[in-house]
This record gives C-alpha cells, sequence and structure tokens, in this order.
C-alpha cells in the first residue's frame, strides 16, 4: 500500500499532523470527503474559545487542533484507504466497547465500502444517515462559521449575515452526483422534498463523453473558454432574430439547451469541445436552479443554500444558478452558496461523535478575519485554499 498518497487539495500541514483523533467520512457516489481533527489535549477556560462558557471546566475532554478536510474519486478508494494509513488514528479516536476502532461514515460508500475497510484498516464503519449528516453539517457551517454563506450575482461575491434566530426554514440544494432538495426547519428538523438525477454526475459523465476529458477540472476549464449559442437554440434564432415579447422572451434567452445541434449539418467532431462542455454546464445549472426555485415555492421558502461538489467554487455555475433563481423567482427568492460546498454530508458525520447531539461540539476558534483565506471564486487548484483546515477545540465531554 502506498503510505505517501496525498489528497487533491489537502494543504502542507495536513502532511505534518500524523495522527488523527477524530475521522468521518462521507463516500459518495463520484467522491469521497474525509473531515479529520488532529491535535493535543488542552487546558481548562481558555479564552480564545468563542463559547467558552461551555467549554470551561471540562478540561480532561476538550481538545484543541485543527479540523482538516481532503477529498479523493471514490472509484479509487484505495488511495483514500492508503491515506487515512498513512495518518494513523491516534489512540483518542472513538472505539466500540471493547472492540476496534470506529469511523463515522455517510454516504452510500459507508455501505458499499464497510468490509473493504474492515480488511484494510480494521476500522468498522459506523453508518450515519446521509441527509442527517447534510442538515448537521449544513446548520453547523452557516451558525458557526463566518463567511461561510455567500451570493453571486453579477460577478460579485457577498458574503451573507447569518441571522441565528432568522435561519429557518430554508431549502438545501446539494448538488453531488444526483441532487437532494431539504426543507430544513431547525436542527434534525428536515424533509427530503425533492430531487432530480440531472445533477453534478450528469455534467461530467456526458462531458467526458462529448468531449473526451480526462478530469472534471479540466471540462471545467474548456466550458470557460466555450460559447453555448454555437451549441443552443435561441429564441432570435427561432424568431428571425427577434423577441418573443408577448411571453417576455429576449431574443438571446435559451429556447432549447443544444437544439441548434439538431438542424446544423454537423457531427460531434465538428463541434468545438469547449462549446458543448458550456453548454452542458449551462444547461445542468439552470435546470437545477429552476427546479430548486420551483420546490422553494412549493413550500413558501425565499432562501435556497446550494451545497455539494458539483458547484465547486465556479463563477459560472454559481451565476448561472443565481440567475436562474432571481429569473424564475422573479426576485423573490435567493440562491445562496457555502464555502465548504462539498463537506456538509463529512462534518455531519464528523458531529455525530457527539451523544448529544450536533451542538456544542465544535467550538471554533475566534476567527480574524485578516486570516480569512482568500477565495476568487475560481475552482480550487492542488491547493484548496476555501478549504483551509480549521483551528478549533473538540468538547469530549
Ligand atoms: N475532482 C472531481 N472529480 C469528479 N467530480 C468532481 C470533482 N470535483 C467536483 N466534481 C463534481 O462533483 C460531483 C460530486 O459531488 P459530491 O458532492 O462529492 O457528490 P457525491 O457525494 O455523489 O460524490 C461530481 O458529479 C462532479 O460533478
Ligand atoms: C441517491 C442520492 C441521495 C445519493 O447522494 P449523492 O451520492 O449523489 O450525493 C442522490 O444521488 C439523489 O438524491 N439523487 C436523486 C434521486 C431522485 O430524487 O430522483
Amino acid at each position: 500500500m502506498d503510505l505517501e498518497v496525498t489528497p487533491a487539495g489537502a494543504n502542507s500541514d495536513t502532511r505534518s499532523d500524523a495522527r488523527i483523533s477524530h475521522l468521518a467520512l462521507d463516500i459518495g457516489g463520484t467522491l469521497a470527503k474525509l473531515v479529520y481533527f488532529s491535535g493535543n489535549k488542552k487546558l481548562l477556560n481558555d479564552d480564545r474559545v468563542q463559547s467558552s462558557a461551555e467549554v470551561g471546566g471540562r478540561s480532561s475532554s476538550v481538545l484543541h487542533g485543527r479540523l482538516h478536510f481532503a477529498k479523493f474519486e471514490t472509484r479509487k478508494i484505495d488511495e483514500c484507504i492508503a491515506f487515512i494509513h498513512s495518518k494513523e488514528l491516534g489512540s483518542q479516536h472513538p472505539k466500540e466497547l471493547g472492540n476496534g476502532k470506529i469511523v463515522k461514515a455517510t454516504g452510500g460508500g459507508a455501505f458499499k465500502f464497510a468490509d473493504l475497510f474492515k480488511e484494510k484498516l480494521d476500522v468498522c464503519l459506523d453508518k450515519e444517515d446521509e441527509m442527517d449528516c447534510l442538515v448537521a453539517g449544513a446548520n453547523f457551517l452557516l451558525k458557526a462559521v463566518h463567511q461561510e454563506a455567500f451570493t453571486y450575482i453579477g460577478g460579485q461575491k457577498e458574503f451573507v449575515q447569518i441571522n441565528q434566530d432568522d435561519l429557518y426554514p430554508f431549502l438545501l440544494v446539494n448538488i453531488g452526483s444526483g441532487v437532494s432538495m431539504i426543507k430544513v426547519d431547525g436542527n434534525g428538523k428536515f424533509e427530503r422534498v425533492s430531487g432530480t438525477s440531472l445533477g453534478g454526475g450528469t455534467f461530467w459523465g456526458l462531458g467526458k463523453l462529448l468531449t473526451k476529458c480526462n478530469s472534471f477540472d479540466e471540462l471545467l476549464e474548456l466550458s470557460q473558454q466555450g460559447n453555448n449559442r454555437v451549441v443552443d437554440m435561441l429564441v432570435g434564432d427561432i424568431y428571425g432574430g427577434g423577441d418573443y415579447n408577448k411571453i417576455g422572451l429576449s431574443s438571446t434567452a435559451i429556447a432549447s439547451s443544444f437544439g441548434k445541434t439538431v438542424s446544423a449539418n454537423k457531427v460531434l467532431e465538428n463541434y468545438r469541445t469547449e462549446d458543448l462542455a458550456r453548454s452542458l454546464l449551462r444547461m445542468i445549472s439552470n435546470n437545477i436552479g429552476q427546479l430548486a426555485y420551483l420546490t422553494a415555492l412549493r413550500f413558501g421558502l425565499r432562501r435556497i443554500f446550494f451545497g455539494g461538489f458539483f458547484i465547486r467554487g465556479q463563477c459560472y455555475t454559481m451565476d448561472t444558478i443565481s440567475v436562474a433563481v432571481h429569473y424564475w423567482s422573479k426576485g423573490d427568492a435567493q440562491a445562496m452558496f457555502m464555502r465548504h460546498e462539498g463537506f456538509l454530508g463529512a462534518l455531519g458525520a464528523f458531529m455525530s461523535y457527539n451523544k448529544q447531539g450536533p451542538d456544542n461540539f465544535i467550538h471554533l476558534m475566534k476567527q480574524d478575519p485578516k486570516h480569512e483565506p482568500e477565495f476568487d471564486g475560481t475552482a480550487p487548484e492542488e491547493e484548496d485554499s476555501e478549504y483551509a483546515s480549521i483551528d478549533c477545540f473538540l468538547d469530549l465531554a
């Protein structure tokens, strides 16, 4: 087994922190996400803890350290296993009574790969429900993490101040391989109200077939150079260049995604892969934005938070989703995105180590805005700065 595996997006300090005291997994259809904590025992009443009143006085079970984030492709699960092996689960890591170590895990892979993890790492995957974890992760991030949620309108990113007393209800739209839409009413109070199979897996899968790209990032990059109008049929293409004013459609509105390819005397090879990728990204993003709004409308929700790794901090994706929500809601509803978009489920699984429930488990250090990692809205490079580790305390009481 290769012990030197480093996940895409691991930052340098993940390599030096060898032992993990708590690790949780979200193994989805496409990506396996890891959240892990490495650190030391900490002293009493540390006044840098945000909710020190709750942590103070229980020093023996308070750990100080950093939460780290990493991801691997699920089809390369062996790399994920090798990474965990290389890190070592330290003596603080939870164990079954009288048995071996347990690792909290969610997503379909928690079932699919349970035997493999037992065989290779001798750990027992303790399964947590995927929707429970998504909601717990989202609630934690929205309530506890400074500058987590933001809007993306007209190329401008703006952080949203979350008022904890006015957070619920909201719609959580998780765009993974497929899409789940969850109406969230509070901590542990939610209902999965809709979903669609046209999600991130559809974009990546169809895109791979159409462009022969070898990686998701390559496909995203290609899409940035494309022009969807070469492929999409616009209202103007149908209406002789003009608008269809009577029903409020401008000539530049897309009448039919990929529709232009029907009448053009071309085969696949005659199209630029850039244009195909662009059109596909727009089609999927627009469709999800519209479905999200219709679902929000069904339940009278005005706030829609989007998570899942499909978004990938990509400007065009966020812009398309935002425009779709704005357009269909006539400005009534708002799309919001999250910096830890892909780690909601893994964070939720992590918090389930706390038997008392998700509250008061992870205590963030007071954050200095000057030290906030830069986030420019582009797809992350090898060093995922927007997934930078978080300085925090774990309250194991
Ligand atoms: N490095 C990557 N490799 C593959 N897909 C990626 C990558 N980065 C982002 N994606 C997108 O994220 C989607 C998976 O999102 P994720 O939230 O991890 O869902 P899942 O839990 O189903 O794996 C993929 O379908 C793809 O659209
Ligand atoms: C089955 C899933 C919950 C699995 O989650 P994922 O691995 O895609 O994040 C998700 O793919 C989904 O909600 N699909 C849409 C199914 C539907 O509502 O039609």
